[in-house]
């Protein structure tokens, strides 16, 4: 069946496994403070919400009485600092997410990006992975006054691809991708493979298990 509806994507814990990238940088950032170093597992859920809430997330994680006063906007440019030019040092494309893209496209989708991740950053990410072209646009978290759960950023991005709400499928692993989905009236598909609790499901209209259920899913959605 030809469709004619918008695939919007998020990014981190969705397309992207950005967790082994961003986690050296927030044990860089720990080292810098002389403090111990976290998992990849405590990282995990801090991913989702932006760089800004990240840091605010890590700060109250790891300075919790404020006895080490840690700077928040000193550390959101360290994080970027050391981010930028290595964010695709360790991470990876999620399996089957090319073919499950090329699936997409072939079907007639429109394809978009809104992540929370500053625009450059995700541009830089999709252009070494050759994904750019794909995709019609790309809302990064600083692209609009507002980013996720607000759906305006959501709104923003389906607006700039030529699209419209009601047939679109936002695909996201967080809850900022479901929120934000169900504020522009959009339809939401859980990526359940992503860095998100099972629990997230009920909040989505559909939830995928693996990318390469996304095509049929997402159809499904828009009847
Ligand atoms: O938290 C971030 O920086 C980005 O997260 P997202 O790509 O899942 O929106
Ligand atoms: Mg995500």
């Amino acid at each position: 069946m030809t469709q004619s509806g918008l695939a919007v994507f998020d990014m981190d814990g969705t397309l992207l496994d950005s967790l082994p990238d961003i986690a050296d940088c927030v044990r860089e950032i720990l080292a810098s403070h002389g403090l111990p170093p976290v998992s990849d597992a405590v990282v995990r859920g801090m991913i989702g919400n932006g760089v800004q809430a990240l840091v605010e997330t890590l700060i109250r994680t790891v300075d919790p009485h404020g006895q080490i006063g840690i700077n928040p906007d000193e550390t959101v440019q360290q994080f970027l600092r050391l981010y930028m030019p290595r964010a695709t040092r360790l991470s990876c494309l999620f399996p089957g997410t090319e073919d499950a893209l090329e699936t997409l496209r072939a079907q007639g989708w429109q394809l978009a990006v809104c992540t929370n991740k500053p625009e450059a950053a995700a541009r830089q990410i999709l252009d070494h992975f050759g994904l750019t072209s794909l995709f019609a646009s790309i809302g990064g978290g600083d692209s609009f006054p507002v980013r996720k759960p607000n759906p305006a950023h959501l709104l923003g991005t389906i607006e700039l691809a030529g699209g419209h709400p009601a047939s679109t499928v936002m695909i996201g692993d967080m809850m900022p991708d479901l929120l934000a989905a169900k504020g522009a009236s959009a339809r939401s598909l859980f990526a359940a493979w992503g860095y998100g609790n099972p629990a997230f499901a009920k909040e989505a209209n559909g939830s995928a298990a693996r990318m390469a259920e996304v095509p049929e899913k997402a159809a499904a959605l828009l009847g």
